[in-house]
């Protein structure tokens, strides 16, 4: 042990087999969670630290030129992710999120290039996006009474999220009439992942078919459930297709299923291109797209009611630049909004809302931060952490937009959606979602 040690970034004593997981469930405990346990293990070791989870060691990177200068300058060496083995033999190495290699790669390829066609982060997007925000108030003010209506924040932001990504998927939106569709999906989904514990994420597939058969089966019931709901509609146009109630135009792709079939119908069936395939990348994008994008303008929500002196602020140069609010904001205003956008990078920086990031193999001994990183670690930018680096930002723990008014390059540095290879692939639409959804709330 202590020679491996010798081979990773400093950390606290490990111990063989255990590792680190004594200190880790202490300090979880002691210090109220995960983010100011990172922060503690950086404080004490630095912006590189190893921590051991069990036998693994997991080198966190805690700053900005270190996370850049590793999985932005030598991306090609971290696009392989670690995936729990319970998510391996589940979802049988299909999909974005959990696979890798030529798959992942092509399924990455043609979501960025159809959503690219589709318009995403440009005029198309922002018209869908501005539509469903328009129907979304419009069903608003339908239920008020004496002009006067009353609205749940969470669900308003729930609902209008999921219509876009679920628009753009499968071509359907959540109205009063089908409102039930969407809560169902959302219902089984959490239904889906409350059944994993970190325990089912860490131990190897025979141990839990062989013994927690039942529980092993309940996770596989949720994770089927949930793909077939998140995709009823694009094999209900499976079906209208087969009786040929449903033509694609091949010009004028609908959605990501009309994209997805359309390639089905040209090349015919292979192993990234088939009907099992597409409903795990719609269960993918879902999961991915659905719960971050609404958790964040949540918390914007929250902290804007917090702090009315940057709201007012953000009001009035929105106003200002809209003419009165005469008309929408565009995504091309965003250049002209630098209040605004200190607003939104402030929210997404203090609402950190994956505490722990996605851990990707080091395949060979590699310096990092003036630290030797021995093969077999498993490496990551750990965002949380790096967000509430006080040596990056002054007092961390505050709400305070306009530090990225005093010092326009800190901006650069928060970076929600990850670097490199395997950053967010949705980043451009929940930027656009972000931009759009949260100004016309402040309007609101
Ligand atoms: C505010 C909203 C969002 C945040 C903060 C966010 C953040 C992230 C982060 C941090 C990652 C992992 C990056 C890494 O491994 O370093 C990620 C991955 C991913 N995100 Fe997002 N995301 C958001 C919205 C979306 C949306 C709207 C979509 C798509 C519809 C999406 C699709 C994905 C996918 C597919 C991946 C996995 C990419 C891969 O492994 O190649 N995300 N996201």
């Amino acid at each position: 042990q202590y020679q491996k040690v010798s081979r990773l970034p400093p950390g606290p004593v490990s111990l063989p087999l255990i590792g680190n997981l004594p200190q880790i469930i202490y300090y979880l405990y002691t210090t109220g969670g995960v983010v100011s346990t990172l922060d503690l293990f950086r404080k004490k070791y630095g912006n590189v630290f190893t921590l051991w989870v069990g036998p693994i060691p997991h080198v966190s990177i805690a700053d900005y030129e270190t996370s850049h200068e590793v999985f932005v300058k030598n991306a090609n060496k971290y696009a392989e992710k670690f995936h729990a083995p319970v998510f391996r033999e589940m979802r049988k190495d299909i999909g974005i999120l959990t696979t890798n290699g030529d798959h992942w790669q092509e399924m990455r390829r043609f979501a960025l290039f159809t959503f690219r066609n589709m318009g995403v982060g440009k005029d198309l997007m922002e018209t869908r996006i501005m539509e469903e925000l328009n129907a979304r108030c419009a069903d608003i003010d339908k239920a008020a009474v004496n002009g006067v209506t009353t609205t749940q924040a969470a669900e308003f932001f729930d609902l209008t999220v999921g219509s876009i990504i679920n628009s753009i998927l499968v071509g359907k939106r959540f109205e009063e009439h089908n409102k039930k569709d969407f809560l169902k999906i959302k219902e089984v989904m959490d239904a889906s992942f409350e059944t994993f514990s970190p325990f089912d994420m860490t131990m190897p597939v025979w141990i839990l078919k062989n013994f927690f058969p039942r529980r092993f089966k309940k996770m596989l019931y949720g994770q089927e459930s949930s793909k077939q709901f998140a995709a009823k509609e694009a094999l209900r146009r499976i079906d209208d297709i087969k009786a040929g109630r449903y033509v694609i135009d091949e010009n004028n792709f609908q959605d990501y299923t009309d994209a997805f079939l359309y390639k089905i119908q040209k090349d015919g069936e292979d192993k990234d291109y088939n009907v099992e395939s597409l409903k795990t990348m719609i269960l993918d994008l879902w999961i991915t797209g659905q719960e971050t994008t609404t958790t964040t303008l949540i918390s914007g929500f929250n902290q804007l009611l917090l702090h009315p002196e940057f709201m007012e602020k953000a009001r009035a140069e929105l106003m200002e630049i809209t003419g009165n609010g005469s008309r929408h904001l565009s995504l091309s205003d965003r250049p002209n909004t630098p209040y605004l956008n200190a607003v939104i990078g402030e929210i997404q920086r203090h609402a950190s809302i994956l505490n722990v990031n996605f851990w990707r193999w080091n395949n060979e001994p590699t310096y990092m931060g003036g630290h030797m990183v021995d093969s077999g670690a498993l490496v990551t930018a750990q965002l949380s952490a790096l967000h509430v680096n006080e040596t990056v930002f002054e007092h961390p723990e505050k709400f305070d937009p306009e530090r990225f008014i005093r010092d326009e390059k800190l901006l650069q540095k928060v970076i929600p959606f990850g670097l490199g290879k395997r950053a967010c692939l949705g980043e451009s639409l929940a930027r656009s979602e972000l931009y759009l959804v949260g100004s016309q709330t402040l309007k609101i």
